[in-house]
């Protein structure tokens, strides 16, 4: 519809001139009256009426143009948001090692109005331009095909250096649109660590690390502008110096009789809105060169392979009520350090229902282990297997909606506590989810919030203490009531008193189901099964709490170090 309303117009637009050489010629020159002419003998006031009417169809055409390419990029604008965005959210940890969330953010914002720009008006413009000029070409040579060949090899002269100079633009707009990114990924971490900042009196230096930035994309901003307004001195001065010197070559035409006033008229016309195409065009090339270069960076995203590759036949999970793990000859280093070994040879069989404890030194690998039950990384060599299927054979949707986890560092979300716990099971009713915040000692601080369970817990949960977040983090993953619970360290924020009343409810969620627990503080594993103790890497020792002491290996030590 929008190319159609473009034609529409452009034709309009191509008509007035021939209206107005009428107007002159037959209007009221020397030729009145003689019922020549495109409209044949209409009176002056005829006239002015014809070129009213087609001054408002082309007001019409416009607007209506206006309208359905806008909706066109705005269309595509939200697409791509949406594109890159999906892409982005189904990529593993290790991309976001190397990309910044600001970044990604810039070019989910920046880079695409940058593309609305181009797709909502530019090419609009362009294309209307375009048609202004190769239909005025074509008039051009039929009110005197003398005059426009001088124009014609004028043209040329200056379409030469446009595409040359626009080459220039999109490097230079890619590496402004860079500069840009490379500011907000900072300003994205920084904002994240105010309170570091602060404490560490480093408002300055991180201000001044953000200014420079800021003014490194300045000065790329201002080479590019640089570059293009040359560009628009180069063709106004070229377009205009053409039109006048047709202009004189064509007023001694008319001096000489051999062409009329209302031709040359309307060849001026016809010239000034082939120079009008032409400008136009320009700088629509050089938006869309900006837009090429901001497309590129948006498609390195779009492009961005998982680096987790999923089965394309998964198999179902046998027996998916319970979970049983199994590590088999499991080696594996991080993509980023891959000359060291995060896990080494390890071998170990987690049995349905069987509760592990896994402790060791920091740094010793037990968060590592947890990344790769839930396949966040593939491991570099051996295999692990979920009810004896290995886990590249499984859909990762499948296999982690039968894993819940409580990390290290719990995520709090910008909603309110209720909210929060029901992420763990978005369908679950309200007295599941207060049976699960009841069972982590939730409820005991939720009652003093101003709002109870609707209290809002404020960006990443700022608003609550350590060990508060970890009872909702728990709260969320006893909702989840999968099969397999990792729990990483899950009550080290909390006090002896409520890591005593939250152990109570983990028992009862325990209880059942196959469960891993990381800790350091050994007090609150005594009660698993199995401990298995992992140092550098390695599993050095595995056996009952009371086995391991009897070993005096490092358990041991640990438990003399922490009991004695
Ligand atoms: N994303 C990563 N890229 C590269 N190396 C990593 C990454 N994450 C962890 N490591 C390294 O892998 C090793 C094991 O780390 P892991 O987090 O598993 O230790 P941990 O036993 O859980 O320690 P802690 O008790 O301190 O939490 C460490 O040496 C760490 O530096």
């Amino acid at each position: 519809m929008a190319f159609i309303l473009l034609c529409l117009g452009s034709a309009t637009i191509l008509v007035v001139p021939l209206a107005f050489r009428d107007l002159i010629d037959f209007g009221f020159g020397q030729q009145t009256n003689t019922g020549k002419g495109l409209l044949g003998s209409l009176s002056l006031n005829g006239h002015f009426v014809a070129l009213f009417a087609l001054a408002a169809l082309w007001g019409l055409t416009v607007s209506a143009r206006f309208y359905t390419v806008s909706w066109v990029g705005e269309r595509v604008t939200a697409d791509l948001r949406s594109a890159v965005y999906s892409r982005v959210l189904s990529q593993s940890p290790e991309f976001f090692e190397t990309l910044q969330t600001g970044e990604v953010l810039s070019r989910l914002t920046g880079d695409t109005t940058l593309i609305q720009t181009v797709v909502g008006s530019s090419v609009s413009m362009g294309l209307r331009s375009l048609f202004q000029f190769l239909g005025g070409m074509v008039m051009l040579a039929v009110t005197s095909f003398y005059l426009f060949s001088l124009n014609l090899g004028l043209l040329v002269m200056v379409m030469l250096p446009i595409i040359a100079v626009g080459r220039k633009v999109k490097k230079l707009s890619k590496e402004s649109q860079d500069k840009i990114a490379d500011a907000s990924a900072l300003a994205g971490e920084i904002l994240n660590a105010v309170p570091t900042v602060q404490s560490y009196t480093q408002e300055r230096h991180e201000q001044k690390r953000f200014s420079d930035r800021a003014e490194l994309s300045f000065l790329t901003a201002i080479r590019r502008t640089k570059v293009r307004s040359a560009l628009t001195a180069l063709i106004i001065t070229a377009v205009m110096g053409a039109i006048i010197f047709v202009l004189w070559v064509g007023a001694n035409e008319v001096r000489h009789g051999s062409m009329s006033g209302g031709q040359l008229a309307s060849f001026v016309l016809y010239a000034l809105l082939v120079a009008g195409g032409v400008g136009t065009m320009s700088e629509v090339w050089g938006d869309i060169m900006r837009a090429a270069g901001a497309t590129e960076r948006l498609l390195e995203l779009l492009n961005a392979k998982p680096s987790i590759i999923v089965a394309s036949n998964p198999e179902l999970i046998p027996t998916p009520n319970n979970v049983s793990i199994e590590f088999k000859d499991v080696s594996f280093s991080y993509p980023s350090r891959l000359k060291s070994q995060a896990l080494e040879h390890v071998n170990l069989e987690i049995k349905s229902g069987e509760s592990i404890a896994l402790v060791g030194p920091s740094g010793a690998g037990k968060t590592t282990f947890f990344q790769l039950i839930l396949r966040f990384y593939d491991v570099t060599q051996g295999s692990i297997l979920l009810n004896g299927v290995d886990l590249r054979q499984l859909s990762l949707q499948d296999f982690r909606r039968y894993i819940a986890i409580v990390s290290q560092d719990p995520v709090i979300f910008s909603a309110n506590a209720i909210e929060n716990i029901r992420y763990g099971r978005p369908e679950a009713s309200d007295e599941e989810v207060l049976k699960a915040a009841k069972a982590a000692q939730v409820d005991e601080f939720i009652s003093r919030l101003p709002n109870g369970y609707q209290t809002f817990l404020g960006e990443r949960g700022t608003r609550l203490s350590g060990g508060q977040r970890q009872r909702i983090a728990i709260a969320r993953a006893i909702l989840k009531n999968a099969p397999l619970l990792l729990l990483d360290e899950a009550t080290s924020a909390l006090d002896a008193e409520s890591e005593l009343l939250v152990q109570e409810g983990l028992n009862a969620a325990i209880k059942d189901r196959t469960t891993i627990v990381i800790a350091h503080r050994l007090a609150t594993v005594q009660k698993v099964d199995r401990i298995v103790v992992l140092e550098q890497g390695k599993i050095v020792e595995t056996g009952t709490p009371a086995d391991l002491l009897k070993q005096s290996g490092l358990y041991a030590r640990l438990a003399s170090l922490q009991f004695k």
